[in-house]
């Protein structure tokens, strides 16, 4: 039996939908064995290095450590979540697979009468560290308090059973995948919420020349999936913004038409500039070029600049 090792990072989540790739390959090709390889990344080690260097823009702070694993073959497959992934790949390396996304929208935990958005009264403390969620949800309810609140899925929810916070706002796919979706109260509507670039989506990688693993990935990769996140992806590329910038994008396919909405916020909640495009899923590419060069025009630019600090 060949032996494939996938690697990911050991929180519950990473390995939730690490199992979750590894049980569908195993369908997909069930004479070969299937390792799980965890490993800790500089997001996972250091949470204050985590802030300073989000607020400098960095990126790849959560799947550098497994490249580098890919590269030197300690891994043949990465799993990560594509919203935390950089838009530049790495020399020798390819996201080989993008298997079906799930939800990409957020959600809204609450306490005892703050399930919806529309029921936090006035002043209420909304926790997410997200820049993209502070930027969209102060322009929405100016009236709201948003307040810093790091760490995995087990952390943010426990925030709830303390005084500090009446609501929080997470991934529904976080939730789904950890079968946690029974927590959530409210799925945030993208007209009020935009989600962010590949939310709810997973990147398979694998090293560049390794053509075993590349056909082993891409028996789970979905076309549809792929069309709407690259649209997403190069939107983002195209501002030069990375995950920490407060830019949303959302694409849907209907009818054949691929339709692609994108957001920039100052991080105050003073401005959101918005727009759409849509057309041939097949040009995904570029409609997220073209958006991003409208949205440039427009004065997007700043924005993105004014929340590097
Ligand atoms: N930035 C952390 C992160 N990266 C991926 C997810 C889960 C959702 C997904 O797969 O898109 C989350 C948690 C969250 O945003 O609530």
């Amino acid at each position: 039996m060949r032996t494939v090792t996938v690697g990911t990072r050991g929180s519950a989540l990473a390995l939730a939908q690490t199992r979750w790739v590894v049980a569908r390959l195993k369908e997909e090709w069930p004479d070969t064995d299937f390792r799980i390889q965890t490993i800790s990344t500089k997001g996972d080690r250091d949470r204050a290095a985590l802030q300073s260097l989000a607020q400098k823009g960095d990126k790849g702070f959560w799947v550098k450590e497994i490249e580098d694993a890919l590269l030197t073959k300690r891994v043949d497959i990465a799993v990560h979540s594509l919203k935390d992934l950089p838009t530049e790949q790495p020399q020798g390396l390819e996201i080989a697979s993008i298997p079906k996304r799930v939800d990409a929208r957020d959600v809204l935990i609450g306490k005892e009468g703050m399930k919806r958005l529309e029921e936090l009264p006035p002043g209420a403390r909304v926790g997410t560290s997200s820049v993209r969620r502070k930027a969209f949800l102060r322009a929405y309810r100016p009236d709201l308090q948003i307040i810093d609140l790091r760490g995995n899925i087990d952390t943010r929810l426990a925030a709830l059973g303390t005084p500090d916070y009446d609501a929080i706002i997470l991934a529904a796919a976080g939730l789904i995948r950890t079968e946690m979706r029974h927590r959530i109260d409210e799925f945030l509507d993208p007209d009020i919420l935009l989600p962010a670039p590949g939310q709810g989506a997973l990147a398979l990688e694998t090293r560049a020349d390794d053509d075993l693993s590349i056909e082993v990935v891409y028996a789970i990769h979905d076309h549809a999936t792929d069309d709407r996140v690259t649209a997403e992806r190069e939107f983002l590329a195209g501002l030069g913004a990375g995950c920490m910038a407060p830019v949303g994008a959302h694409a849907t396919v209907k009818g054949g038409v691929l339709t692609l909405e994108g957001w920039v916020g100052a991080l105050d909640g003073s401005q959101v500039i918005r727009a759409t495009t849509s057309g041939d899923p097949a040009e995904c590419a570029d409609l997220g070029a073209e958006l991003a060069a409208d949205m440039l025009g427009q004065g997007a630019q700043n924005l993105i600049e004014a929340a590097h600090g």
